[in-house]
């Protein structure tokens, strides 16, 4: 027998690029909600999110949504995420469950839950997965698929809400994992904003070329240079919270690459060959392990 809808209304705030995602996923594939509703705040989103039909009510009103919902899940950007959720937290339904896909939790678990009503969960989780799109078109059903999920509920959550939004993602085809807070902002500095940084860097130093040499540059850039390109493409809003947000935790993390960046430059420098090739090796096995665990 198939497996019963997981809820019976579930609002996504945020059709973009993860939000859509959810919807696309949830329209082909379901079981996850007998009745989608989508909101936002803007007028040309809500239009496109019409147009692709990713919802069987799309709607401006963000607390209406959400007073018809037993799921509510912020797809929005971080700095976005307070503000939101004490607009409709008051709204929200006994029983329901608030989630959110923010890069960054900082302080947001204890925030939210000091807002949350009786009987409301708070279960935010943050999928591993996107791409340099956004936007209602850049959504795909299969962008979870196989990919990590971490869930990062405050201390107290009910235990069951938590086992939904476990379930919720892994029937989007993601593996999933519970963390701490302060144990994801460490992990996703590392493995994503400081990635961002050093791309948006790259590309804005190839900028500041002179005219000449940046336009061939670029004309030319069929190169390593084109895969930070890519990066340097996401989303400025997204990331500028994402930066501001993890500040301390991500400039920890500059701080080492910088060291270990400065090494390298040093072996180049000195000509030392023996420092330079192991660095280099190290670099190659992380990439054989991200092929291993098929996340590469
Ligand atoms: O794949 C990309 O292009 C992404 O930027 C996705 C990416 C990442 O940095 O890996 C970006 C932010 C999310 O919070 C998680 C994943």
């Amino acid at each position: 027998m198939a497996d019963a809808p997981l809820f019976d209304t579930l609002t996504i705030i945020g059709p973009g690029l993860i939000g859509s995602s959810i919807l696309r996923r949830a329209r082909q594939t379901g079981p996850l909600a007998r009745r989608l509703i989508t909101a936002d705040s803007a007028p040309a989103v809500l239009q496109r999110a019409r147009e692709l039909d990713l919802a069987d009510e799309v709607t401006a009103s963000l607390t209406e949504a959400a007073a018809k919902s037993d799921a509510v899940i912020l797809c929005i950007p971080t700095g976005a995420i307070r503000p939101v959720a004490a607009a409709i937290l008051p709204h929200m339904r006994p029983g329901s469950i608030l989630s959110d896909v923010a890069s960054v939790r900082s302080t947001l678990g204890p925030d939210i839950s000091a807002l949350l009503p009786e009987d409301v969960s708070y279960v935010p989780a943050h999928p591993m997965a996107g791409t340099e799109y956004s936007g209602p078109d850049a959504g795909f059903a299969t962008l979870f698929e196989n990919r990590w999920t971490l869930l990062v509920p405050p201390a107290g959550t009910p235990s069951e809400a938590i086992t939904t939004m476990e379930t919720f993602w892994q029937r989007c085809g993601a593996r999933t994992r519970q963390i701490t807070d302060q144990y994801h902002d460490q992990i996703c500095a590392m493995v994503s904003h400081l990635p961002h940084l050093l791309a948006f860097t790259i590309c804005d130093t190839a900028d500041r070329l002179s005219a000449d040499l940046r336009a061939d540059v670029l004309e030319y850039a069929a190169s390593g240079f084109r895969d930070f390109t890519r990066i340097a493409a996401s989303d400025p809003t997204m990331w500028r919270d994402i930066f501001l947000t993890n500040r301390d935790v991500l400039l920890a993390t500059f701080e080492r690459f910088e060291k270990d960046a400065h090494l390298m430059v040093e072996a180049i420098r000195n000509g030392d060959s023996e420092a330079i090739t192991e660095r280099i090796r190290r670099g190659r096995r992380i990439r054989q392990g991200l092929i291993e665990n098929k996340q590469a």
